[in-house]
């Protein structure tokens, strides 16, 4: 039997032994970005193929922008392309686009969240009182939400907003990859709520690997929503740490030395302030340390510090040139982390999440990586006077 014999049939069995819904769910992705418009392809494709489990039509909400004088989601709905922000990938003509985010969401089951997140709160104010008080979410995002009260998951700051139950989806997934349809995993993590309806009625593991997994893209589904929305967020930062290494030249053994500290400092946060999540989770799903490597391999946060380190150019300036609108996110998750380690005053036990933010937004030389991960780890060298950091 061939590889891709196999995967069919793996995905030909899943799709018999989940058991039909009473009401087959309605499914909204909020965003139309790089990985918006692919998990959409994913959502969409699982939507058509699964009608004993989904409705047909997948509304992907887009943020309207014109592009060659004609209204994207227009170009979207007619070409089933997506030309800005993922050209080339042909969209399944189930899928459609839609600018008003209150009608794309109201009737919506399964809510799949796909912003950047630094657009999150505006996004949820609009979508406030018109969203069903029984739907379901999951969010894709990458980052925390900081404030006075502490750090939270953006799936719990959902959650608390528009009081519904919201897991989350992560893995090693560069949108491009997935959208090609090259083989990848991934992980969503999910739990049942106290209103939880019951099998048939609701959504549970078995729906939620219906809705994600494909023959390319394959789903791990567990219950670790904070291990795998810390791994995800942090290891943006870290992929900027790699960027500068590789920037500056210095080779593989630079970006392994970053990923070590990193995943290391991931865990750590992880448990320090959000310890219902499960080491494991970091080191075994798709989610942790795989997405850390793929990241840092070729990831957009990694070519935009790359190019900073070259250019010499401020992290906004190479995120324009480079990401034609897209986003690197670990620009905004290094200053949330930066910040909640300052109200903790746990700084100097995350060494490397704050040289990120010291090259990111106070100009600290990128060459003073290595020593600013030594000093602030605080085991030095006794140096003579006038003696400096090697
Ligand atoms: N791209 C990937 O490989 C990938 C993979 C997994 C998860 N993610 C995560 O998914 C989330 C979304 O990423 P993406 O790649 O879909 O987006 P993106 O980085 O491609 O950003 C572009 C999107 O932002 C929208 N946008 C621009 N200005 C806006 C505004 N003012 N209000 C609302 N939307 C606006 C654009 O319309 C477009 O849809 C991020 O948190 C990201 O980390 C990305
Ligand atoms: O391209 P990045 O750096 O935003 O990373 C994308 C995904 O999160 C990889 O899984």
């Amino acid at each position: 039997m061939s590889a891709a014999d196999r995967l069919n049939q793996t995905h030909d069995i899943l799709s018999e032994s989940v058991q039909a819904v009473e009401n087959p769910f309605k499914v909204t992705v909020i965003g139309s970005g790089n990985w918006g418009t692919t998990i959409s392809k994913v959502v969409a494709e699982n939507a058509a193929l699964r009608p004993h489990l989904f409705v047909k039509r997948v509304d992907m909400w887009v943020f309207e922008e014109t592009v060659d004088g004609q209204k994207l989601t227009e170009i979207i709905n007619t070409k089933h392309q997506n030309v800005k922000y993922l050209p080339n990938i042909d969209l399944p003509e189930n899928l459609v686009a839609n600018p008003d985010l209150t009608d794309a969401v109201k009737d919506a089951d399964i809510l799949v969240f796909n912003i950047p997140h630094q657009f999150l709160p505006r996004i949820v104010s609009q979508m406030k009182g018109h969203v069903k008080k029984d739907a379901r979410a999951i969010s894709c995002l990458k980052g925390f939400d900081v404030s006075k009260d502490g750090v939270k998951l953006l799936s719990t700051y959902v959650t608390e907003k528009l009081g519904i139950t919201c897991g989350a989806l992560s893995g090693a997934n560069l949108a491009p990859e997935v959208a090609k349809e090259n083989w990848s995993e991934t992980t969503v993590a999910y739990e049942l709520p106290e209103d939880f309806k019951g099998e048939g009625k609701d959504v549970d593991h078995a729906v939620l690997k219906a809705l994600f997994h494909r023959p390319y893209f394959h789903v791990n589904v567990i219950d670790d929503v904070a291990g795998i929305s810390v791994a995800g967020a942090l290891k943006n930062v870290v992929a900027l740490g790699c960027g500068f290494v590789e920037g500056l030249g210095w080779g593989n053994n630079a970006s392994a030395a970053i990923q070590r500290v990193g995943l290391g400092e991931i865990i750590k946060f992880g448990q320090m302030f959000f310890p219902h999540s499960r080491v494991e989770t970091y080191y075994q799903e798709s989610a942790g340390v795989a997405d850390l490597i793929t990241t840092c391999s070729g990831g957009r946060n990694v070519r935009v510090a790359t190019h900073m380190a070259k250019t010499g150019k401020s992290a906004e300036e190479c995120e324009k040139e480079l990401l034609n609108g897209q986003s690197a996110q670990g620009i905004h998750t290094c200053k949330e982390v930066h910040e909640w380690l300052v109200e903790c005053g746990k700084t100097e036990e995350f060494v490397l999440f704050e040289a990120v933010y010291q090259i990111v937004y106070e100009n600290a030389p990128m060459d003073t990586l290595p020593d600013m991960i030594e000093d602030l780890q605080g085991v030095n060298i006794p140096k003579e006077e006038g003696e400096h950091s090697e």
